[in-house]
């Protein structure tokens, strides 16, 4: 079949197609709930049987601009491989893939609806105790058995080359690491924060240490990335935690998976300004939020250098002294990436939930002017950084 947008009619006879799916007779329900930037997903349920499956298939555009900015395809065959790789090296932590279909741009995936996407779950101020455990899980084990640390370093060539992704980088080297710091006409800037957007374009500090991440991203093949890692390409429930959405994969410097965490969870943060009303109540989400930063790191942290222990197979990295400068490295870009990450979260093209959907102008404003003095204050400090210790002092700064 060749490359069309599915209709909701059209995606239930495509699934009806699919082998030991569905039953012949079964009367299926099909709807597009797609609520991100890029894509149609659609949710194929029988009622009868409660078995039912997720079909997403990319557009030949951006859908949240429209088809003056075509997108390629491919990245649809990005996210489907990225995802049973990372299956197999996380299990349990993405959702099952059981079919791409090339021609259309499609992956037929298990459905996650028992769960909810995090960054709603945080708006709604739940707390998630097993989180910090499963997400440093997953970026230790998929970061560290992707990268020349853990894996065959020929095949990890090879590796690379099936993971060229120059569109979907382009868009991230443009909204992060570009659009933020110039009047650019992708800039989606609230009224009443046009000073501080415009105090960007001049901080020369800033833009130093920009330019720096912005390198490392354009140069570093470090581990193959999800590439996208916020709060909205997570799925969780209080027991269970499932990364979605890796068609920014590439091969890339690993602290920007880490940091993209890391900043969701700082503008949850930041945006909390908007959502608990009463100051003790915000004050122990708060406290939550940056308990979470820390387990984050430092799990990770633990798991990465657990698997450094025992599975390395670079001989070399063997030496003394090695391990501790890799490691301060990754907290260090951690640090710079999660903040780029929140900053382009303020006055870039695409907002989060978090903040964007606080009614209150004037409230709405404060949360952004916290999410901005931590991401720049992040930006500034990350080559110097030592500890993050020294994140959560910047975050509590703030509020
Ligand atoms: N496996 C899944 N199970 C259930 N819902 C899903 C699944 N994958 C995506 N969705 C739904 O579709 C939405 C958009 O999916 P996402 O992969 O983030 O698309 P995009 O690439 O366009 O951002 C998610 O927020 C979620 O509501
Ligand atoms: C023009 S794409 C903007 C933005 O959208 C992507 O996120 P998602 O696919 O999860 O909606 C990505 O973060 C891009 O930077």
């Amino acid at each position: 079949m060749s490359y069309h947008p599915l209709t909701e009619e059209q995606a239930i006879a495509y699934a009806r197609g699919l082998e030991n799916v569905f039953a012949a007779n079964a009367e299926l329900q099909s709807r597009e709930i797609g609520d991100g930037n890029l894509n149609l997903v659609f949710h194929i349920s029988d009622p009868a049987s409660g078995k039912s499956i997720i079909m997403k298939q990319a557009l030949p555009y951006a859908k949240v601009v429209g088809e003056s900015w075509p997108l390629t395809l491919d990245r649809a065959r990005i996210e489907s491989e990225a995802l049973i790789i990372e299956e197999s090296l996380a299990p349990g932590l993405v959702p099952h893939v059981y079919k791409y279909d090339a021609e259309l741009a499609l992956t037929v995936m298990e459905d996650l609806s028992d769960h909810v996407i995090m960054r709603r779950g945080l708006i709604e101020g739940n707390k998630y105790p097993l989180f910090a455990g499963h997400i440093s899980e997953f970026m230790a084990n998929t970061l560290f058995f992707t990268s020349d640390l853990g894996m065959n370093q020929q095949q990890k060539k090879l590796r690379v080359g099936q993971f060229i992704n120059p569109e979907l980088c382009k868009i991230t080297e443009d909204l992060i690491f570009d659009d933020p710091y110039t009047d650019s006409p992708n800039n989606n800037i609230h009224e009443l924060i046009r000073a501080d957007a415009a105090a960007l374009t001049t901080d020369t500090e800033l833009k130093l240490e920009v330019a720096l991440l912005r390198e490392k991203f354009l140069t570093q093949g470090q581990a193959l990335l999800h590439g996208d890692l916020h709060t909205g390409s997570i799925f969780i429930t209080t027991e269970s935690t499932k990364v979605i959405d890796p068609e920014f994969a590439y091969y890339g410097p690993m602290g920007f998976d880490i940091g993209a965490v890391i900043a969701n969870l700082l503008l949850n943060y930041a945006g909390q300004e908007g959502w608990i009303k009463d100051e003790a109540g915000r004050a122990d989400y708060r406290a939550y939020l940056l308990d979470t930063v820390k387990d984050v790191w430092e799990q990770f942290e633990a798991k990465f250098g657990a698997l450094w222990d025992q599975h390395l197979v670079d001989r070399i990295a063997h030496t003394p002294g090695y391990k501790e400068s890799y490691m301060k490295r990754l907290l260090q870009d951690t640090i710079g990436y999660a903040g780029c990450k929140m900053v382009r979260r303020i006055v870039g093209l695409a907002h989060v939930a978090d903040i964007e959907k606080i009614s209150d102008g004037e409230t709405r404003a404060r949360a952004e002017r916290i999410a901005l003095a931590i991401g720049t204050s992040l930006i500034k400090l990350n080559r110097k950084a030592e500890s993050i210790d020294e994140v959560l002092a910047i975050a509590s700064r703030q509020v």
